[in-house]
């Protein structure tokens, strides 16, 4: 089976560079979505509290079978819950729903800037570390600003910022500051949900090295040194996403992909995004 490289993150814990998103995938539909991804050989998965999902992501863990220490696990730390108790109890939920012993990785989903003080939040999150439940803390749709107070104020460096990122959003910046501080990125909606898959700068390389224009765009995120886990409830998709170790982008293809970018998002932007659900 094809082996899919790590990541070594700044406390040493090892990251599947790729792995399978669940968001949007209906509660009934996840046991199934998950079965496939961990039988196609996936051995991350992604999922969040506010994807309501949870439970079958834990479920379908569990009945694969493979040892726990074998499928790294990451979920999220809902909006509603940046108060330093609320945190805590919030963790202890997803552990109980995903009805697994510990998290690989636990994020803060959002900074919320306009709401409370993500601080006092990662001051919880050092508490649920330092708990043993969970192997590793980090952050989603921080920005730059963000993380230096973080790395300011509190003691804890967080081993992701996971972003919005494909090749209509480089995200220049935040990868920058993310890897002078030991902070791996990852990339969410790695494809945007499809949006470049008719780019034809990526469907001129995808004819040329004869690989789909999703397993081009993946591609490039992985010899950027990003980690991704694209979503599909389709097998044959979830298939062709992780056929990505057996072919190379060049320099070429690498600029050319990476030029395309418009500082174009799809989801929110962190700046401004206060929703609490
Ligand atoms: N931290 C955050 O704020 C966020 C995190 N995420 C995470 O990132 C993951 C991935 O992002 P997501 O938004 O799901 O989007 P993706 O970029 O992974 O795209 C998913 C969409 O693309 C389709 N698709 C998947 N593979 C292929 C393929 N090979 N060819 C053509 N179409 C394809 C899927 O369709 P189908 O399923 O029908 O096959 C689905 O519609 C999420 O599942 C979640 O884990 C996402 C958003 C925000
Ligand atoms: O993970 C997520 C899925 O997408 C949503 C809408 O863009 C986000 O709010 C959320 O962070």
């Amino acid at each position: 089976m094809t082996s899919v490289p790590t990541v070594t993150l700044n406390n040493g814990v090892s990251i599947p560079q790729l792995g399978f998103g669940v968001f949007q995938i209906e509660p009934e539909n996840t046991r199934e979505a998950v079965r496939v991804a961990l039988e196609t050989g996936y051995r991350h998965i992604d999922t969040a509290e506010m994807y309501g999902n949870e439970k079958e992501v834990g479920q379908a863990v569990r009945e694969s079978g493979l040892p726990r220490a074998e499928v790294f696990v990451t979920s999220k730390l809902n909006n509603g819950y940046h108060a330093y108790g609320d945190a805590l109890a919030a963790f202890a939920r997803s552990l109980e729903d995903l009805d697994l012993e510990y998290l690989d990785l636990f994020l803060v989903h959002w900074p919320l800037p306009g709401v409370g003080d993500f601080v006092e939040t990662w001051k919880a999150m050092e508490e649920i570390y330092r708990s043993g439940r969970c192997k590793a803390i980090g952050v989603s749709n921080f920005q730059p600003a963000h993380l230096e107070r973080l790395l300011r104020e509190t003691d804890v460096v967080p081993v992701v910022n996971q972003v919005e990122a494909h090749p209509y959003l480089t995200q220049e910046a935040v990868r920058t500051f993310g890897r002078e501080n030991g902070i791996a990125t990852e990339a969410w909606s790695p494809i945007a949900q499809g949006k470049v898959l008719d780019d034809t700068v990526i469907t001129a390389i995808a004819d040329r090295v004869k690989r789909s224009p999703a397993q081009v765009t993946l591609r490039w995120h992985l010899q950027r040194g990003d980690i991704v886990f694209p979503k599909s409830v389709t097998p044959a998709r979830v298939a062709e996403n992780f056929r990505l170790f057996d072919f190379e982008l060049t320099d070429e293809d690498m600029a050319a992909i990476t030029g395309l970018n418009r500082d174009e998002r799809i989801g929110p932007d962190p700046d401004t995004f206060n929703w609490i659900p």
